[in-house]
């Protein structure tokens, strides 16, 4: 097999989309964990879902209404509500008795005739039920929600690798599962580096705000990173980096800034004195180009964003979420491709990748402004992200798209 660390000879960019392989085929799913079924949101199943009862599993009314017996006229008795279980005796012919939504059917009971189809009459003791002037007698079966109907015990509902998401959830619930066996969430160790770093209020004296904490929290967990995902501050010491990235117990951990070769730039100090591998040192994409990915010994991966917060974002799209994927168990999204509303400049041998907002009307890409590597203007008002090829793309060109994936955020 290739070396995937052939990729990143020195001083040689990785292509982009050999870069998004690598990561992909970077890291293993997660050894499987058992969850009580709150705890698995965002992740998939690690074995397949059967159903371990009956659905519905008892004859159910759909309707409120009567339980009947027979054609008609019933003669009433009785009432019967969701949660109640019916008598043993079967409903005689020619009888019918109350009943609510969701409640058992009394065995014997051939149909649900509705309560807005029905018309009843006191006569001496006893209470008549008929079919309501103009309303059809009800046939067998109607509005009656027979055992076995989704499923029975044992049928095969979803396949190892499902997405768990809320509906999911819902069906495992009410198929009698309290927990799940899952492939968990990854959890993320992120370092934010850089003394120049404020936490709060305006820039000011040749410092910025700290954009990067902030956006990759949320956004990280909306990639499949575990709600244990940590992001800690670092100062620009490669004694602090060593000593984090080396202790750190997660299953992925990223760097932000100190990627490139300036002063305090420690990431490729650490990852050397480490002894990690480099898989990627720099990928032929524009912004971002200095991110890198490395195999910290224990077979840790480590992503290396640059600073600029857009360079970052491009990082997270490029390396990042491909090994959460990877871990979490998850598929690769369908690619997709847009055509472009205007034309793009494009690099003359790097990919670009650019925010864009879809036309309201003809669905087309729109390339935002404010894109520098350094800003998030753009990227705040847009709807994904589109991939330029080197050389660019004229307008109606269609290019690829790439979802940013953060609608789901918690
Ligand atoms: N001589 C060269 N200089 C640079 C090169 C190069 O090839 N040769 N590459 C440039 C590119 S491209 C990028 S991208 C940056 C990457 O630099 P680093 O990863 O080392 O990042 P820093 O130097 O730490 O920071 C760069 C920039 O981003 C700001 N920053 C950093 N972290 C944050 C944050 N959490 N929130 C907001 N802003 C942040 C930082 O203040 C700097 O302005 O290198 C170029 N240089
Ligand atoms: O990655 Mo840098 O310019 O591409 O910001």
């Amino acid at each position: 097999m290739e070396d995937p660390a052939a990729a990143a000879e020195p001083g040689g960019a990785t292509p982009w989309p050999e870069a998004r392989r690598i990561a992909r085929d970077a890291a293993r799913p997660l050894s499987p964990v058992t969850r009580p079924l709150a705890e698995t949101t965002g992740t998939v199943l690690a074995e397949p879902l059967a159903a371990l009862s009956d659905l519905p599993s008892f004859d159910t009314s759909a309707m409120d209404g009567w339980a009947v017996s027979g054609p008609g006229p019933w003669l009433l008795s009785g009432e019967l509500l969701a949660g109640q279980r019916p008598g043993a005796a079967p409903l005689p012919d020619g009888h019918a008795i109350r009943i609510a939504t969701g409640a058992a059917l009394p065995p014997g009971a051939t149909a649900v005739l509705r309560s807005e189809d029905g018309r009843t009459e006191e006569r001496g003791p006893a209470g008549w039920l008929h079919v309501a002037d103009g309303c059809p007698k009800p046939e067998p079966g109607q509005d009656v929600r027979p055992r076995g109907q989704e499923c029975r015990s044992g049928d095969h509902l979803l396949a190892s690798g499902t997405p768990v998401t809320p509906a999911l959830i819902g069906l495992a619930a009410a198929a009698g599962y309290d927990e799940l066996t899952v492939t968990p969430r990854p959890r993320v160790d992120v370092l934010v580096l850089g003394d120049e770093l404020l936490d709060d209020g305006p820039p000011r004296d040749g410092r910025v705000r700290d954009a990067l904490g902030p956006l990759l929290t949320p956004w990280l967990r909306a990639l499949g990173a575990g709600p244990d995902t940590t992001v800690r501050r670092l100062h620009d010491d490669p004694d602090l980096l060593h000593q984090a990235v080396g202790s750190s117990t997660a299953d992925l951990i990223i760097t932000t800034g100190g990627t490139a070769a300036g002063p305090v730039d420690f990431v490729h100090l650490v990852v050397h004195r480490l002894g990690a591998r480099l898989l990627v040192d720099g990928v032929a994409v524009r912004p971002g180009h200095p991110m890198l990915l490395a195999l910290l010994p224990a077979g840790r991966p480590l992503v290396g964003l640059p600073g600029n917060p857009l360079a970052a974002v491009t990082g997270v799209l490029t390396l990042a979420a491909p090994l959460l994927r990877a871990l979490g168990g998850r598929p690769d999204p369908v690619p997709y491709a847009v055509p472009l509303a205007e034309p793009v400049a494009g690099h003359p041998v790097d990919t670009r990748l650019i925010p864009v907002a879809f036309d309201d009307a003809s669905g087309a890409a729109r390339p935002l402004r404010f894109r520098g590597p350094a800003m998030l203007r753009g990227l705040a008002a847009a709807d994904a992200m589109a991939v330029i090829p080197p050389g660019g793309a004229e307008a109606g060109a269609a290019v690829d798209i790439l979802d940013v994936g953060w609608g789901s955020a918690s």
